[in-house]
């Protein structure tokens, strides 16, 4: 039975699963956190093996080789994976990589150049492409970039108002990204709701540690809140997402350098920057502890979620579903409430129950009367993954 190997290499972790494309079955999962800190861990399942340990994970290349003692230590060393592709989340494919691409020296190498377009990202990316490619010689390896499922926005919504040819020169434009992550929720959202996605409306809001919204017209991206970088848009775990580009200027000219500006903003800002922890849970508990930077931070990220649901309501001319996903959108119900509150107005209107029910799986927690349905639906990256590089490789040539 061929397999896919699907390697999603984050900026501190690796996620993986091995599925079996044809029925569409996750035989093993796994995750190595914390690539680069002292205190790293990886956790594997398959079957009813599950593997725990904390190891000290200096790169990606070592994280890979994590990965494979892992499922050798679970009984199935690599030529007993049967792997036929390995799909590969890439999050910058730039203007030149609007599909899934089959991965050669060449393309490994562009997914390197494009590292400053995504510079938590891509280095990564590369670096685990490097090892798996070494580890899965005989077989096809697939990227699939975060960007591609953005290609369909209007040239008004990718174009910065700056000066054309500096635009052009230096190719600053908006990209977009978690489209892979867009692109499955807005289908499997679809499904929820028993319409086609070709006939709705939908807000997708993508709340982990990076975290972007998309308005999806009929299952096409018409506008996103991330752009040239992963760094616009909403508050994140550790980047600032808007902000004003003359309050960097200002930095600049008071001698804070561009690295120094690239570390403040994509590491240092966010909720950790304005509370302290990047994680929700932890700022969740602070507030709730009375924390007034904790509670400032919950305001500014919740604020600025309402914005973008607000302007891509009226981009979409309306919505028919309003849909969160991602670590944060999955399981945090009080923040779910907050950006829906007091929507009447829109259609929005949530059940506090069907909110609070910590069920999970997709499901609909807008009450009965809501215009707009409100739906969580657990995004699955790895398995559209799969799907697209599954696809590229079986198809007739
Ligand atoms: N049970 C939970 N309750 C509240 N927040 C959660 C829970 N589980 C995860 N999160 C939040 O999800 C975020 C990570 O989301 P995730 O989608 O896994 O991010 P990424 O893929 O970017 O690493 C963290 O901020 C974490 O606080
Ligand atoms: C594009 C991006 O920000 O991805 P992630 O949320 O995995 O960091
Ligand atoms: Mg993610």
């Amino acid at each position: 039975m061929p397999n896919v190997l699907v390697i999603n290499a984050g900026s501190s972790s690796i996620k993986y699963q091995l599925i079996d494309p044809l029925a569409e079955h996750r035989l093993a999962s796994g995750v190595i956190e914390r690539i680069g800190e002292d205190r790293g861990a990886l956790r594997h399942r398959s079957g009813d093996d599950e593997i725990e340990r904390a190891l000290r994970i200096a790169d990606h290349r070592a994280g890979f080789a994590a990965l494979t003692e892992a499922f050798a230590d679970a009984g199935l060393p690599l030529d007993r994976l049967d792997v036929a592709v390995v799909g590969h989340r890439v999050v910058q494919g730039g203007s030149e990589f609007l599909a899934p691409t089959l991965v050669d020296d060449t393309v490994a190498a562009r997914i390197a150049a494009l590292s400053e377009l995504a510079p938590l990202h891509n280095p990564g990316h590369h670096q685990a492409i490097v090892a798996a490619r070494a580890a899965f010689p005989g077989v096809p390896h697939v990227a699939v970039f975060d960007t591609a499922f953005h290609q369909s926005m209007p040239e008004s919504a990718y174009t910065y108002a700056i000066d054309t040819a500096t635009a052009r020169a230096h190719g600053v434009r908006r990209y977009g990204f978690h489209g892979i992550s867009h692109e499955v929720v807005s289908r499997r959202a679809a499904r929820l709701l028993g319409r086609p996605v070709r006939e709705l409306r939908q807000v997708v809001l993508h709340l982990g540690n990076g975290a972007s919204v998309c308005a999806v017209d009929r299952g096409r991206s018409i506008d996103t809140s991330m752009g040239m970088t992963p760094l616009e848009g909403l508050v994140m775990g550790t980047r600032s997402g808007d902000i004003d580009p003359g309050a960097l200027l200002h930095l600049s000219r008071a001698g804070i350098d561009a690295d120094a500006l690239d570390e403040l903003l994509n590491k240092r800002s966010g909720l950790l920057g304005l509370a302290g922890s990047n994680d929700m849970r932890d700022v969740r508990a602070a507030a709730l502890g009375g924390d007034p930077a904790a509670r400032l931070a919950l305001s500014v990220y919740v604020r600025r979620i309402r914005h973008y649901l607000g302007a891509y309501l009226l981009e979409l001319g309306g919505a028919d579903a309003v849909v969160f996903t991602a670590g944060v959108g999955e399981n945090n119900a009080w923040l779910r409430g907050e950006v829906c509150a007091e929507l009447g107005w829109f259609g929005i209107e949530i059940d506090p129950s069907r909110n609070d029910d910590p069920a999970d799986g997709a499901r609909i927690i807008s009450s009965d009367d809501s215009r707009v349905a409100v739906l969580v639906v657990p995004t699955d990256e790895e398995a559209e993954i799969a799907r697209q590089s599954w696809a590229l490789v079986s198809a007739p040539r």
